[in-house]
């Protein structure tokens, strides 16, 4: 049963303790994710923001435990990712936009599989409930190839649900959505965190969106936490009026000029 209380869930405090993480593609290389650590509470959302290369899919990556660490350490929802991570993947999902459905296949049945893979109970129900939240009826019986990409984004949510996860892992949720949609979607997300407890990573372009939704941002650049708070935290050390701002600061290498 989940634990409707910030920042517990299934008697974990913390969805994600991450310590050290290094990934280096190549020897002589310098790596994408360099000495990574932070933890992610329950029923919270932490943003993962950078610019295009920073280390942010390849992060992701580790914490699905679909590519290997160089060296570090991932523990989710209680479980060491090197050695029992078929015990927290079961309570895990993620979304992004580099991976596309089966797109011969009815949203559906895209739904019904990867409901079997999660062994989700009541999986007809399930995906009806989520079909009418996610406002999926009107082409639910369509090849998932056929839909525009609003459509597709908002598909590729409902699979993220499936298996009413206690860690979400979101690779720019809302890409393609337009601003009313994008904004439906966040309120959508939001309430599935505040109703079950779950934790979010969130990586975003999107400043607007990390703004309200996370509580907690790490910056990274070129694989390493560069800075890091609440979004109005960073605002106001940054002297700027937005997180784009402070973003563009980051980027541009104009932090020391702006905090003088
Ligand atoms: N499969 C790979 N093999 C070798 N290098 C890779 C591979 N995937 C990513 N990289 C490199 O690792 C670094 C980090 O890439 P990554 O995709 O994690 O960044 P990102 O923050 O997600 O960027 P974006 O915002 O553009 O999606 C980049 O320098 C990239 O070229």
């Amino acid at each position: 049963m989940l634990a409707r209380v910030r920042g517990h869930i299934w008697g974990v405090t913390h969805a994600l303790v991450v310590e050290n993480l290094v990934k280096r593609y190549a020897p002589g290389r310098p790596p994408a994710v360099d000495g990574l650590s932070f933890t992610l509470t329950a029923g919270t959302t932490l943003g993962l923001l950078g610019g295009n290369g920073a280390g942010k899919t390849t992060t992701i990556a580790m914490l699905l435990g679909l590519l290997l660490p160089t060296s570090g350490r991932v523990v989710a929802l209680g479980h060491d990712m090197a050695t029992d991570r078929f015990a927290a993947l079961a309570r895990m999902n993620f979304s992004s936009p580099y991976i596309s459905l089966p797109h011969k296949l009815s949203v559906r049945e895209n739904l019904k599989v990867y409901g079997h893979l999660y062994d989700v109970r009541g999986l007809d129900a399930r995906i009806a409930r989520l079909a009418e939240e996610l406002q999926l009826t009107d082409f639910i019986d369509r090849p998932a190839g056929d839909l525009s990409a609003g459509q597709k984004t908002r598909v590729a949510l409902a699979k993220a649900l499936i298996n009413t996860p206690a860690l979400l892992l979101l690779d720019e949720p809302t890409a393609s959505l337009d601003p009313d949609t994008g904004d439906w979607v966040r309120t959508r997300l939001e309430r599935y965190r505040d109703e079950t407890g779950c934790a979010i990573l969130l990586a975003s372009h999107n400043m607007a969106e990390v703004e309200r939704l996370c509580g907690h941002v790490l910056m990274l650049k070129q694989g390493r936490v560069v800075d890091q708070g609440s979004p109005n935290d960073l605002i106001a050390r940054y002297g700027r009026d937005d997180l784009e701002q402070v973003f563009l600061d980051i980027a541009r290498g104009t932090r020391a000029e702006a905090l003088a």
